[in-house]
């Protein structure tokens, strides 16, 4: 898949995140403090890479800061995202089943490297729900991308 990757920090594990997408075949568009000279501010680098997967030059996209918050909050801004901030397998695993999430949000402060290879594991092992409720559920969030609440 292409997916795009932003931190507005340069921490090890951000980078560890990015070696791991390639080593899983993943071909990763980075942003914000990953790469030199672009805006490393979480609200500037996490739109920007959500931006690439709503407008489909990526598939996926992993917006990373300190706590997850910020990034998690601005990739949601974007329509067409669904981002979710993960920090255990089980709610990745849980953001794709249920929520198509199709950003992941990762805290640069608790997720330790075993913790990320469990998260990136269950998330692409993940496969969005075909149950009616689910996907019912996530055709009212694509709903308020439009502005609508009703179906
Ligand atoms: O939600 C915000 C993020 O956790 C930031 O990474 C946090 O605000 C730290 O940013 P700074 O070091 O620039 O204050």
């Amino acid at each position: 898949m292409r997916i795009s990757v932003s931190s507005d920090m340069d921490e090890p594990v951000a980078r560890s995140l990015v070696a791991a997408l390639r080593e899983r075949g993943h071909e990763v568009r980075t942003h914000g403090a990953l790469r030199p000279g672009d805006d490393p501010q979480w609200a500037v680098c996490s739109e920007a890479a959500a931006r690439e997967v709503a407008d489909g030059t990526a598939d996926q996209a992993v917006v990373c800061c300190w706590t997850g918050t910020g990034a998690s909050i601005a990739a949601n801004k974007v329509p067409g995202v669904r981002a979710a901030l993960c920090t255990d397998a089980y709610t990745a695993d849980g953001a794709r089943r249920w929520n198509d999430a199709n950003v992941l949000a990762l805290s640069l402060r608790l997720t330790s490297q075993p913790l990320l290879t469990e998260i990136l594991d269950a998330w692409f092992a993940g496969e969005p729900s075909a149950d009616a409720e689910d996907r019912q559920n996530v055709d009212r969030v694509r709903l308020l991308d439009h502005g609508k609440t009703r179906m």
